[in-house]
């Protein structure tokens, strides 16, 4: 097998470092490219034992599958880069936000098979959540789905429904990041150091993180499994539900949606 990251970057790197810990692929079958950054490029081989090459024509020869896993302003570049030496057999699988198959299969100028995946950057830690859509000539589908289980969970989608797994796990993670900082300032105001508001939010959510990936319950009953009659938990609830928070995050999730939809006006 060989596969071909256009790109080492934040996501890239989540990938391939999740494929080749699970054991899935083995560091040679994996070939990474940048732009300009060789320094980051070349830390990965070390690191992993993965190829690194700036030569488009041994990067295309032979590939399985092309990750493309530039920004999306970049990707007309990598097309560049792949135009004359990409060979029908190779699968595109793009990891950039907003762009249609269409678009790469117009860009690249040679319709290839075309998978979008979304993934985020749980993949570091084999817990992502990936949203995939396939092109309708994508074959041995399966192969592709059991590759990135080894960095996450797999949702299949139509294309259409990319935009909101985009803005619910593509992007969820800085909005429960950003939450959490949130926390952690408020638990400065009660009166914490920086240092223990920033221990005790962050052993906060890896905890409740383990709890939930252990127990089965609703959300809704790990909650009020807290919650005594007339108690803190009441109290504090009382205020949270309150104000607008769900509207608040529905609204969030759909400027995200809505600006992966305006990405993909190309
Ligand atoms: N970050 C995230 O949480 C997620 C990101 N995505 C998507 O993943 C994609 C990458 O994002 P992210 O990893 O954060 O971005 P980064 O900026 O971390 O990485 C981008 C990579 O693309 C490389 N690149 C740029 N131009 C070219 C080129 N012409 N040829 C080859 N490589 C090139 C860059 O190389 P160099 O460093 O040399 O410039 C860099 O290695 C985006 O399209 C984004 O939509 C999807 C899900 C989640
Ligand atoms: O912010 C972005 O556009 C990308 C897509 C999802 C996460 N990061």
């Amino acid at each position: 097998m060989k596969i071909v990251f256009f790109g080492a970057g934040n996501m890239a790197s989540a990938i391939f470092t999740g494929m080749i810990e699970k054991g899935v692929v083995k560091p040679d079958d994996i070939y990474i490219t940048s732009k300009s950054n060789r320094v980051a490029a070349m830390e990965f081989k070390e690191e992993l034992g993965v190829k690194v090459s700036y030569d488009d024509a041994e990067l295309c020869r032979d590939a399985d599958y092309i990750i493309l896993a530039s920004k999306p302003q970049n990707f007309s570049d990598v097309a560049k880069r792949l135009r004359p030496y990409l060979e029908k057999k190779t699968k595109l699988v793009s990891v950039m936000a907003g762009i249609h198959i269409a678009a790469i299969q117009e860009e690249t100028g040679m319709e290839n098979p075309v998978a979008r995946i979304m993934p985020n950057t749980n993949a570091m830690v084999q817990y992502s959540v990936n949203g995939i859509a396939f092109s309708d000539d994508f074959s041995d589908r399966d192969e592709l789905i059991e590759l990135m289980a080894s960095f996450g969970k797999n949702v299949v989608v139509g294309e259409e429904g990319m935009d909101n797994i985009t803005a619910a796990t593509g992007s969820g993670p800085a909005f429960l990041y950003y939450i959490y900082e949130m926390y952690a300032k408020s638990l400065e105001e009660l009166g914490f150091s920086k240092e223990d508001a920033d221990k005790l939010t962050r052993n906060l959510v890896i905890g409740t993180g383990k709890t939930l990936a252990e127990r089965p319950e609703s959300f809704e009953k790990l909650r009020t499994d807290i919650t005594s009659k007339a108690g803190t938990t009441e109290a504090g609830l009382n205020t949270l539900s309150d104000s607008t928070i769900q509207e608040i995050i529905f609204a969030t999730l759909g400027s995200a949606r809505d600006r992966s939809k305006k990405l993909s006006e190309r």
